[in-house]
């Protein structure tokens, strides 16, 4: 099949689908929309003809002449009224469509169980496409559809009445038309082709606007003075942006100037020949009439034609975003025979090879390593060694690019990966802080606890966290966000707490804790936003907690974990040394060397400030 057939198959397709979910989201107001297009289609039609009826009666041609004169009136009260009852559909139907396409957007976006995507420019730009043809596109089909449905029925009325008339008339006017049709069609090609091209270029210029709004960059930015310069690169994106829209629009501008004057000089030369008719007596002055009427009508209907098929064209073009991620599939597959977890087991990574894509370098090379059932294993290793890579791939969210994961035996790959995440308990480094409540902030950990205060609470005393949040001024019903506030505390001074980070990161800890039922703990760097007091704390806390259960921490203070179980230090992606503390330490390896390190820094400070050892 030739590539233009091809792409008039998926516009097809791509209309089939636009079409199904109209019927799907609202089949009455579809069924309304469609009556209402074809009365609206058919009303300038009854018009022209009732019209040239009247006259020819006045005239003396015909004798029906008051009838006609009533159907006329009745028939415009009917064209009057039925743009609003229209807009009154489309309105809705357009609403109910937007719900559910956003809402199957998302559904399959939540579908895709593994990171990578996120990560895939390409990806995130087609994302950012079907999430605008999400919100308006298939309304705008629907809607486009029946424009076109309706054009075409008003110009095969009038076409039908002009034919009665002159048929040479008729021919000229339809081939004006022509190129009208086949220019809209390649305009619209290129305004898709355009928000293809521009839609890296608008996603840099959104990124900037986010980050001068943004209240965590505010600091920097005023610290560094960089606003001016985030703006003038915001500025650029959209210069850019906006010299391609130029470019398109000034094609358009030549194209439809000229266009429109041929078909001025199509309808100039009808109204010429129908006049000299009527002069000739082969015509009657309701013949005249109906031309007048037939010709505007149909070059209006024909121009409306050709943009609503371009608009149309642009709209479906979009649509292929939507559904193209739509079809996507999921990013990691799902296993062929599903498998449960053991409560309790292992976990074994097996010879584990991992590079994000094969441009990317080796971030584990070959990580052999058991975490016992109920122990605490601690990881170790300076930056980029691959701590936060490894945890990632506990979760799933990558698979190892060669080697395997067991847990208790079972390759991880064979358990459905919302199975495993029920499983484990995890603060990431880079953990959400959301403009929720405090008790909802917690809450996100199990929803099945997000209503039960009892659950909430225990678990941000065990995270240390609840003499915190009872200190806020509306104790658990604080809202945490300076974005949104409740009606309620719509004037309240207080509204809008700001917590720090440290106690964002117990809120974090709170909600990994309320998972009662997890098997598996995951703190990635909790160092980040505690003191080493606290980190010790919840270490130590979480030993007690966690009696029995598997505990893996990742962090950079060795202080703190030098009571685990096992340490482990990763370089380069491979394991330097295991061990636990006092083997480590004899062993005078690369962990020996950062606790020694790390412990004079300690020394030198306190014999610094003369303090107490
Ligand atoms: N999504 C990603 N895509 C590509 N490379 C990545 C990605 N995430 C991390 N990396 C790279 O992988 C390497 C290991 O990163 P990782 O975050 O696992 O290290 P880490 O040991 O946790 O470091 P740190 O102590 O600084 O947190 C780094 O070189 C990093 O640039």
């Amino acid at each position: 099949m030739t590539a233009r057939g091809e792409g008039l198959r998926s516009r097809l397709g791509e209309l089939g689908a636009a079409l199904r979910l109209g019927w799907q989201a609202a089949p009455w107001l579809l069924l309304g929309y469609t009556a209402l297009t074809v009365a609206t289609a058919a009303a300038p039609v009854a018009t022209a003809w009732l019209t040239k009826v009247v006259l020819d009666g006045l005239t003396g041609e015909n004798d029906r002449v008051m009838t006609a004169a009533i159907v006329l009136v009745s028939v415009g009260a009917l064209t009057l009224a039925m743009p609003h009852a229209r807009r009154y559909l489309r309105a809705e139907l357009g609403r109910s469509i937007a719900l559910r396409t956003q809402d199957r957007l998302y559904t399959t976006v939540n579908g895709f169980t593994g990171l990578s995507r996120f990560e895939d420019p390409a990806f995130l730009d087609r994302l950012r496409l079907a999430e605008q043809a999400a919100r308006h596109t298939p309304g705008q089909i629907v809607e486009g559809t029946f424009g076109i449905a309706q054009s075409v029925i008003t110009v095969l009325g009038f076409v039908a009445s002009l034919a009665v008339i002159s048929p040479i008339i008729t021919v000229a006017v339809l081939g004006a038309a022509v190129p009208t049709l086949i220019a809209e069609i390649s305009l619209s090609r290129r305004r898709a082709r355009l928000m293809w091209n521009i839609s890296p270029v608008e996603r840099r210029e959104i990124f900037y606007g986010r980050l001068l709004g943004d209240v965590q960059a505010a600091k920097e930015i005023r610290l560094f003075g960089l606003g001016d310069f985030l703006r003038g690169r915001m500025r650029a994106e959209r210069l850019r942006a906006n010299g391609q829209h130029r470019r398109l629009d000034r094609r358009e501008l030549i194209i439809q100037a000229a266009l429109s004057l041929v078909s001025a000089g199509t309808a100039g030369a009808g109204l010429v020949m129908a006049i000299g008719a009527a002069l000739n007596g082969s015509g009657t002055a309701g013949d005249i009439s109906m031309f007048v009427v037939a010709v505007a009508s149909v070059q209006t209907s024909l121009t409306s034609l050709a943009e609503q098929a371009a608009y149309t064209h642009q709209e479906l073009l979009m649509f292929g975003h939507y559904l193209a991620v739509e079809r996507l599939g999921p990013d990691l597959p799902p296993p062929a025979r599903p498998r449960r977890l053991p409560r309790a087991g292992d976990i074994e990574l097996r010879d584990v090879w991992f590079r994000y894509s094969e441009d990317h370098p080796w971030i584990l090379r070959g990580v052999d390593l058991t975490i016992p059932h109920g122990s605490t294993v601690a990881l170790v290793g300076l930056n980029g060694a691959g701590k936060s890579t490894l945890v990632k791939l506990l979760c799933r969210f990558y698979e190892p690019t060669s080697g395997s994961i067991h847990w208790g035996g079972i390759d991880l790959r064979d358990v459905p990966a919302v199975d495993l995440r029920k499983r484990l308990g995890v603060v990431f480094q880079d953990y959400m802080s959301y403009d929720f409540t405090a008790a909802e902030n917690i809450g996100l950990g199990d929803l099945t606890a997000i209503e039960d205060r009892e659950r909430i609470v225990a678990a941000a005393e065990r995270a240390g966290v609840d003499d915190i949040v009872r200190r806020l001024p509306h104790g658990y019903d604080t809202m945490l966000s300076r974005t949104f506030f409740m009606e309620t505390d719509r004037d309240d001074p207080v509204t809008g707490v700001v917590l720090s980070g440290g106690q964002w990161q117990r809120l974090a800890l709170a909600r990994a804790l309320l998972r009662d039922d997890c098997d598996m703990m995951i703190l990635d760097e909790p160092s980040a936003g505690l003191d080493a007091q606290a980190e010790h704390e919840i270490h130590h806390r979480l030993r007690l907690l966690r009696a029995g259960r598997t505990s893996l921490l990742i962090s950079h203070r060795l202080g703190a974990v030098r009571d685990a179980d096992l340490i482990v230090v990763l370089e380069d992606g491979r394991i330097a040394e295991r061990g636990d503390h006092h083997e480590l330490y004899r062993a005078d390896g690369p962990y020996a060397r950062l606790f020694r390190l790390q412990a004079d820094g300690y020394r030198d400070e306190v014999a610094a400030t003369g303090a107490e050892p």
